[in-house]
């Protein structure tokens, strides 16, 4: 199983700009988790700050029992080999082969023989889809293969942790749904704990299990994805829908005046950029046939029906609709009063998919 990534009051500072403050949220172990927010609210400086290349001010963030912020060089050391990293652009070596790229983390971290190591590189190029590539330099490859080959070599030295920076810039939304059930696959074999930060709306709404959005230098929320897909905040609608009407303007966030301002203008009739209301829940993409069912999936659904009574009343109708009927009698929320929000919330989910 994956490990468990807990933060606590995490607040991170360059100088006198603070980037987010007091953010708090678990990472349950093998679930997918994603993290969204606006460009420039700080969620590559998160990513840096789980694995240590960024120290926080305050706060603390522990990885399988280390608080990555106070920890020794040596323990850090330790605790980073528990994650594989994709960055945006790949971060491969432009000078190196796919299969130098690939094998490197191995060669820099482990005793294992070449025979070895090409046998794990040829492993990764085929579960990412690259067998026959290892000769290429990233520079011939397209952008997609490179993300693929990026997320190869995250995945070489078996990491329990996966920590993925904006898959989707630079593909095609059709890419970005093939990467994304690698992600799905890959969890699914490994039960590898993911937080992926995206801008992505489809791959936000119908990949993780956990959904989270930072603004305003603050977590504004983070739990299970039916919290956030169901939530009223503007921020989170505004987003989600892709309208300039909202809090969220172009350099961040705007101030009252300026948001009066505009609501007058889209009330006049001006478009403000969204498309079509984007509401309700829609159902999760799951492994590629023929894999195992996802273990952190099965956990997030004992996890989660035991949280059922503190979430919001949208999310728990959510959440009771993906449910079967067996799953129901399972889990003894046939008893729950209010039923009939049951069959409102199935109507809708169905509405969607
Ligand atoms: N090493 C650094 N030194 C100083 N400021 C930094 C550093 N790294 C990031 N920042 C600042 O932190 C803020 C958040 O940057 P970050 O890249 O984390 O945002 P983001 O949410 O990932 O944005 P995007 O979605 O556009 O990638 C920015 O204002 C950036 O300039």
């Amino acid at each position: 199983m994956g490990a468990e990534v807990v933060v606590e009051g995490l607040t991170k500072s360059f100088g006198r700009q603070t980037i987010w403050r007091d953010v708090t949220l678990t990472l349950p172990p093998g679930e997918v988790s994603v993290l969204l927010g606006p460009s420039g609210t700080g969620k590559s400086v998160f990513l840096k700050s789980l694995i240590g290349l960024l120290k926080p001010d305050r706060g603390r963030c522990v990885v399988d029992g280390v608080d990555v912020v106070t920890c020794s060089e040596h323990r850090l050391y330790e605790v980073r080999k528990l994650f594989g990293v994709l960055f945006q652009d790949g971060a491969l070596f432009g000078s190196m082969t796919l299969f130098d790229n690939i094998a490197f983390p191995l060669r820099e971290h482990t005793r294992k023989s070449e025979t070895e190591i090409r046998r794990i590189v040829h492993e990764k190029l085929e579960l990412t889809g690259l067998a026959g590539a290892d000769r290429k330099l990233p520079g011939e490859i397209s952008g997609g293969m490179r993300k693929r080959a990026g997320l190869a070599r995250a995945l070489v030295l078996d990491p329990q942790i996966v920590l993925v920076d904006e898959p989707d810039s630079g593909l095609d939304p059709v890419r970005t749904s093939y990467i994304s059930q690698l992600f799905l696959d890959v969890n699914a074999r490994s039960d590898a704990t993911f937080l992926i930060v995206t801008h992505n709306i489809n791959l936000a709404r119908t990949v993780p299990d956990n959904l989270g959005m930072l603004f305003r230098r603050e977590l504004v929320l983070f739990g299970p994805r039916e919290v956030l897909l169901t939530s009223e905040e503007p921020v989170v609608r505004q987003f989600l829908n892709g309208r300039m009407d909202g809090p969220i303007g172009m350099s961040e966030e705007k101030d009252s005046a300026t948001m009066a301002a505009e609501r007058a203008k889209f009330a006049a009739g001006h478009h403000d950029g969204g498309v079509e209301e984007v509401v309700g829940i829609p159902p999760q993409m799951q492994p590629a046939p023929g894999l195992p069912p996802r273990p952190g999936e099965a956990r997030r659904k004992d996890r989660v029906l035991r949280l059922l009574p503190t979430l919001p009343e949208a999310a728990q109708d959510g959440i009771l609709a993906s449910l079967t009927p067996e799953e129901r009698r399972r889990y003894g929320v046939d008893r729950v009063p209010g039923s009939d929000r049951v069959d409102h919330g199935r109507h809708r989910v169905e509405e969607v998919s």
